[in-house]
């Protein structure tokens, strides 16, 4: 997806000088910056291509597999539970009966409906990956009193989380008559090692105004075979689960053995980043709030800086390996001189580098406000710190910390090497955004 952002006349562009020299900005004026949403962390690398000879692909077919026909429509498609058990009976959705839910011609998604990664293309170009849309469906394949539901949540948080799990709960009782759904507590490992709740409406009624998950979550503890021994235990035949792109790969290795044994359970995966860094869907969960949350970060840099001579203040926020929250947090605060973030490479010393910008913004305007998104000039600490490769318990390389790293460096350059005094404020990681509720 691209975002096209103008920057305001008086002030100079909030990205870091390396990026504007690389793009041609010049600060100071009005630019126009494209900016390309190529690293979804949902996005599959695609495999070979195969060669479909139908206009529009619409038997389902595997994860990641992706068919391609003549005129260049590829379709990166998800498996279906029809795959495996094609002679699955099917039955009218209830929403076509709910009084909750008006019925209009095009109230149901077609099986055939899919969405453009690219939006724009160009006439004899390949017309490129679509993705299956998701939606009610005319034909569901389980009756209402059948089903067995579970949630789980893994991984890291967001805000929002709550209200999702009220929402799957609310959805699946009001609207498809489903009154037997379990909560699965602390993550995959819950499965096995926890008893489950019942979910009802009345249960999940207050949980959105809480931030953090209801049903707890935890990193590593993914054993496969556990799992799908547990669904079938339980007698489990729908599975939510909500998290990050590790969870997303356990819950593939979920439905690759719940199709090995025949079994007739739905995966369903929802995708939870606070980064929003996914192609496709509209937006993440949690970014808008995370945005948000940091403009008060973000405020209280500037009111600091804007009181002391030469003051610097530095402002970390989320982000491992996208700069989205940065970036967005900029663009809406207008406090921002300077954005870092992972996507684009920044230098300190000489022309063009860090120093030199701020100098110059503290010549023309007394104090500066830095954004730098956590994931950002990773490559320099490392080379300076040596720390040892720490992952978590899920295999997540864990990151080394730039906001001290950057003050430190930002303060000795000006006394040491400048002989200017600065004073320096700096901001750290704002977590606290995950304590909220909201979407
Ligand atoms: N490659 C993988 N295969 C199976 N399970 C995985 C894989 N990567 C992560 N998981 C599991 O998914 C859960 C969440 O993963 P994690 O990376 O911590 O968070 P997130 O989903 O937010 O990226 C953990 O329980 C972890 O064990
Ligand atoms: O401190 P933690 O829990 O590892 O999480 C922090 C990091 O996780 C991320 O939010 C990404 O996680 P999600 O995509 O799962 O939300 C990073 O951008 C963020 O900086």
């Amino acid at each position: 997806m691209d975002i096209s952002v103008s920057f305001s006349k008086t002030r100079p562009p909030p990205f870091s000088p390396s990026l504007c020299r690389q793009l041609s900005l010049r600060p100071n004026t009005p630019q126009l910056l494209r900016f390309s949403r190529n690293n979804g962390t949902f996005r599959r690398k695609p495999p070979p291509t195969i060669s479909r000879p139908n206009k529009l692909a619409v038997t389902a077919i595997q994860i990641s597999n992706l068919s391609e026909n003549e005129d260049d429509f590829v379709l990166e498609d998800v498996p279906h539970l029809t795959d495996f058990l094609p002679n699955l009976p099917s039955y009218p959705n209830p929403l076509q009966k709910s009084q909750g839910y008006s019925i209009v011609k095009k109230t149901f998604v077609s099986p055939e409906d899919v969405v453009a990664e690219n939006v724009v293309i160009q006439k004899g170009s390949p017309r490129g990956v679509h993705f299956r849309r998701t939606g009610p469906r005319e034909k569901v394949y389980f009756k209402p009193e059948e089903v067995r539901a579970c949630i789980v949540t893994c991984g890291g948080l967001c805000p929002g989380i709550n209200t999702v799990i009220r929402e799957i709960v609310c959805g699946l009782n009001n609207m498809y008559d489903v009154e037997d759904i379990l909560g699965i507590e602390g993550g995959y490992k819950g499965f096995y090692s926890k008893n489950t709740m019942m979910l009802t409406p009345k249960v999940v009624n207050h949980i959105h105004k809480c931030g953090g998950t209801f049903l707890r979550t935890s990193r590593g503890g993914h054993d496969t075979h556990k799992i799908v021994d547990n669904i079938e235990d339980r007698g489990i035949n729908q599975v939510y689960i909500i998290g990050g792109d590790g969870t997303h790969k356990g819950a593939a290795l979920i439905y690759e053995e719940v199709k090995k044994r025949g079994l007739q359970v739905s995966v369903a995966g929802i995708p939870k980043t606070i980064d929003n860094d996914i192609a496709v869907i509209d937006k993440s969960f949690g970014f808008d709030t995370a945005v948000e949350e940091a403009q008060r970060a973000i405020n209280a840099a500037h009111v600091e800086v804007e009181s002391v001579e030469n003051g610097v203040g530095i402002v970390k926020l989320m982000g491992r390996y996208s700069g989205f929250i940065a970036m967005y947090a900029t663009l809406a605060s207008r406090d921002v001189d300077c954005c870092l973030i992972p996507e684009s490479p920044f230098y300190l010393e000489g022309r063009g580098g860090l120093f030199e910008f701020i100098e110059q913004r503290l010549k023309e305007n007394g104090h500066l406000v830095i954004v730098v998104a956590e994931g950002a000039g990773q490559e320099y600490i490392a080379a300076e710190v040596h720390a040892a490769d720490k992952k978590d318990a899920s295999g997540n390389k864990l990151l080394l910390d730039i906001g001290p790293w950057l003050s430190d460096k930002i303060k000795d350059h000006f006394t040491m090497s400048r002989k200017m005094a600065v004073n320096m404020k700096y901001i750290g990681y704002t977590s606290f955004c995950l304590l909220w509720s909201w979407l």
